[in-house]
């Protein structure tokens, strides 16, 4: 039995991630291709709970290296409950964000220091890594204003522009550094343009 393949979709807010995931998990029905969907912060109850922590809205300041640990904390539940065994089992796994979005928002955003983040994820993850990480890749004024038709905004998309403006940044240049792990998908195209390229990349997994 050969190891299921990792596959990540990640971007900012309001990118298109969820109208974006149908597209891929009905890809895979369609090819009866076995896989679990899952998504970070969450996955397990325990992870789900610390997700709830994590996104909402609170008069405390949040500090930034406790909810680094937090995402990180979850994500260890996540791989032990969920991610490695599917992946043993040779299911292929769809997971809605992960260790980039750390990258992203974290490092980028919150401007945490990336070798921080380097060592709790070589500590929690060891060699594991997704197989391709899907980036939706849009102007964060476009994501805002998409994300804000979805409901009341969360403790993150209550951010100010330039903190989305960096988390794109460290998003594209984490891509932009390993071009055959990451492919970069403009998510301002029509979403048949979008999905077309989802496709294809898809395709190249086989
Ligand atoms: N390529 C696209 N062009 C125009 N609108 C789009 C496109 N992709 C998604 N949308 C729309 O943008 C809105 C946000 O999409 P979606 O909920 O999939 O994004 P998301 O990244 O999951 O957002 P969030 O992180 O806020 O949950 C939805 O109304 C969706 O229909
Ligand atoms: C995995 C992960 C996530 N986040 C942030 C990014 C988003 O604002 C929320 C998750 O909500 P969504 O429904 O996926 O938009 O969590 C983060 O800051 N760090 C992470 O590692």
């Amino acid at each position: 039995m050969s190891r299921g393949k990792f596959i990540t979709l990640e971007g900012g807010e309001g990118v298109g991630k969820s109208t974006n995931l149908q597209f891929i998990t009905q890809w895979l029905t369609d090819r009866n291709i076995p896989f679990i969907q899952t998504r970070e912060p969450g996955g397990t109850p325990l992870a789900e709970q610390l997700r709830e922590l994590l996104l909402a809205k609170r008069e405390e300041i949040v500090n930034p290296t406790a909810e680094l640990l937090m995402v990180f904390a979850a994500r260890a539940q996540h791989l032990a409950q969920v991610i490695v065994p599917a992946l043993e089992r040779g299911d292929w796994v769809v997971c809605d964000r992960f260790t980039d979005a750390t990258y992203a928002y974290q490092g980028g955003g919150r401007e945490l220091n990336r070798a921080f983040i380097e060592q709790l994820e070589k500590d929690v993850q060891g060699e594991l890594r997704p197989d391709k990480v899907l980036l939706l890749d849009l102007d964060p004024q476009i994501g805002l204003q998409r994300a804000a038709h979805t409901g009341a905004a969360d403790r993150f998309e209550s951010e100010h522009l330039a903190f989305f403006h960096r988390v794109r940044a460290a998003y594209r240049e984490r891509a932009e550094a390993a071009p055959s792990r990451y492919s970069i998908v403009d998510a301002s195209q029509t979403l048949p343009e979008v999905q077309q390229q989802l496709a294809q990349e898809l395709q190249r997994l086989l």
